[in-house]
């Protein structure tokens, strides 16, 4: 069964992803050296400041030199442009964690910024995975408005991404969300990974989110992710996403 975790306010929110996210750390590192951990862009990383940078009592125990830290997805841009997923991630995370605590950073996975402009972007994800470990940790993903989840995105124009079965990484063009080329996880990946968690927040997440929990639609990658990955996934939500939506998952 997929679990969801609702709260009131988005600082509740954060603050249990960061828990959430601490567990699983801990998990890795009772097993070995490496916490193994994939993000995704949009809103998650502003979520993964306020719960790992800004709150003193999750912030005191992040190991962030065990972490290896990989894209679900990013756009095939090179890393200091504003659509940059890793550069997102600089800015939101890492610099203020330099800033602020002068700890040492977490081992990053780029894509090969050399490669890009030069029509090389099935080489570009097939270098990415070959970075990739044979399984991770930690998953996070975000929801798209279109039930998206990294750059899988539902209908027919993207259906080659859902059926991919053998490459771990894929190159997403014609992007519905802008910058139209982007790498992305498949869903092999995602059904390898030890945990899932998602973050939706607001208002704007509720109509999908309906269609995802009560409809149970699985033309959307998010619904189809709960589907295949049923007991390894947890969502973490806001009040306002979820309004008048029955999360009750035992149907995942
Ligand atoms: O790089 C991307 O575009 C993302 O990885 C994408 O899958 C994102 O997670 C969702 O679009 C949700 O984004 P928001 O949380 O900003 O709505």
């Amino acid at each position: 069964m997929v679990s969801v975790h609702a709260y009131e306010k988005s600082e509740e929110v954060a603050h249990s992803v960061g828990k959430y996210i601490l567990e699983k750390q801990n998990e890795a590192l009772a097993r070995g050296e490496r916490f193994n951990v994939a993000i995704s862009g949009g809103s998650l990383v502003k979520v993964l400041y306020k719960s790992l940078v800004a709150t003193p009592e999750i912030a005191a125990d992040v190991k962030w030199a065990h972490w290896h830290v990989y894209f679900c997805d990013e756009r095939i841009v090179a890393l200091e442009d504003e659509d940059s997923n890793y550069g997102a991630f600089k800015k939101h995370v890492l610099d203020p964690l330099l800033e602020h605590q002068g700890a040492l950073g977490p081992t990053m996975y780029t894509i090969n910024e050399s490669l890009v402009g030069l029509g090389e972007n099935d080489r570009i994800a097939n270098e990415y995975e070959t970075l990739l470990p044979p399984q991770f940790d930690l998953i996070l993903l975000g929801c798209g408005p279109d039930g998206h989840t990294c750059s899988l995105f539902p209908g027919d124009a993207h259906r080659y991404l859902l059926d991919e079965k053998d490459k771990r990484v894929a190159w997403c063009h014609d992007s519905p969300k802008p910058p139209s080329d982007r790498i992305t996880f498949t869903l092999p990946v995602l059904q390898a990974a030890r945990n899932l968690g998602f973050v939706a927040e607001g208002a704007s997440k509720q109509p999908i989110l309906k269609r995802i929990f009560e409809n149970q639609d699985l033309t959307l990658p998010c619904a189809l992710v709960n589907h295949l990955c049923s007991t390894k996934v947890a969502w973490f939500v806001d009040s306002s996403a979820v309004q008048g939506i029955d999360v009750s998952t035992s149907k995942f």
